[in-house]
């Protein structure tokens, strides 16, 4: 019977995907591992009751690991990656069975190293240092034993081959575990910068870049997008078209750079006094849309009192105290007779003539 995937691997989470992944190919090594063990029964390296002790406690330490990963409590730990955890675990099955070994230790130590090498996925230099001593110790501790209980088992010629062959294998998995670390934080600063320049080209696409509100497409695309929900919800819409006036002559007394800021404050302020939910976007040059969702025609005429008060009646900085910005503005109430938005936007752009 074929198991899902989904109940093997979370499927939610990339992040603890990868973790369980990475766990599954540790396990795979000690399924090899106990496999292999049961080679060394035959061969009369390994009593049998010895191999079954083996084999429980390594499936025990799996499935363990296993649950707390599968279970999200790995999230609680200090490393949800339980890398640490994982390797002192690698570093006393390999003491245990080395001890258990009347003979032949160097081919299983070849998987409990393979298995120690996950530690350079995750661990940097010092950590894995750290925990090459560790293994060291644990195989001296475990040989040490066999040296003082059972001197038959032990040849102190290939032993000491093993401690310097497991030694010189330290300083190279902490060069590897430098390399890996040192390319990981590339790959997160890079994946920072990608996601910065998302965000950027995002901005780009939908927003003004001298007012930062929505620029003419997003606008028109919000309103699109909100026509259908009002069709749908049997609402009204209404959208307010904001012209100011005489801005050809704000530029030419006061500079572009004052036109500049008069825009964007003005953006500011219709931002202030329109809803969350309400759209507002520069439509052209010194021209603004407001899209009002859910508003009848009353509605849509206080707010354009409203938004002329906040244009009309307070002073712009950059202008002198009796220099006041002028605007007309025009609404219209979107109807399902009409053939698309531009013909809403029209009779709002019209309506400012007439104002
Ligand atoms: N400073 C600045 N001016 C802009 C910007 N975009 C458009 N304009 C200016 O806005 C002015 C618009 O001119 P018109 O369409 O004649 O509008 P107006 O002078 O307000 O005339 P009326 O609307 O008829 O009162 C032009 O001078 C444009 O250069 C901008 O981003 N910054």
């Amino acid at each position: 019977m074929k198991l899902p995937l989904g109940m093997v691997l979370p499927q939610d989470d990339p992040r603890q995907s990868l973790r369980v992944r990475r766990f599954l190919l540790a396990a795979t090594v000690y399924a090899l591992a106990v496999a292999l063990m049961g080679l060394y029964v035959r061969q009369g390296l390994l009593a049998v009751p010895e191999w079954q002790f083996l084999s429980l406690v390594v499936l025990l330490v799996n499935v363990g690991l296993y649950v707390l990963l599968r279970s999200g409590r790995n999230e609680h730990f200090v490393d949800p990656s339980l890398t640490g955890l994982q390797m002192f675990m690698v570093c006393l099955l390999m003491g245990i069975t080395m001890y258990l070994l009347d003979g032949g230790r160097g081919g299983l130590l070849l998987l409990f190293l393979v298995l120690l090498m996950f530690g350079v996925l995750r661990l940097n230099a010092p950590q894995f240092t750290a925990l090459g001593g560790f293994a060291l110790f644990c195989y001296a501790l475990a040989v040490g034993a066999v040296w003082h209980q059972r001197p038959d088992a032990f040849n102190a010629q290939v032993e000491l081959l093993h401690l310097v062959a497991l030694s010189t294998l330290v300083p190279c998995g902490g060069f590897f575990a430098s390399h890996v670390s040192q390319l990981r934080r590339l790959l997160r600063d890079r994946q920072i910068d990608l996601q910065r320049a998302r965000e950027e080209v995002h901005d780009l696409r939908v927003l003004d870049p001298l007012t930062g509100i929505s620029n003419r497409s997003a606008i028109i695309a919000f309103l699109d997008q909100e026509r259908q929900r009002a069709e749908r919800l049997g609402q009204p819409l209404a959208v307010i078209f904001i012209d100011l006036l005489h801005f050809k002559r704000i530029n030419r007394d006061y500079s572009h750079a004052i036109g500049d800021e008069i825009l964007r404050e003005v953006a500011r302020r219709l931002r202030g006094c329109v809803r969350d939910i309400d759209g507002l976007g520069r439509y052209g040059g010194e021209e603004f849309l407001v899209v009002l969702p859910d508003a009848a025609d009353e509605e849509a005429s206080r707010v354009a009192q409203k938004l002329r008060n906040c244009i009309e009646n307070r002073r712009f900085a950059p202008l002198p105290a009796t220099q006041r910005m002028r605007c007309v503005l025009g609404t219209s109430m979107l109807r399902s007779s009409d053939a698309d938005i531009w013909q809403g936007i029209e009779r709002a752009r019209i309506d400012t003539e007439s104002a």
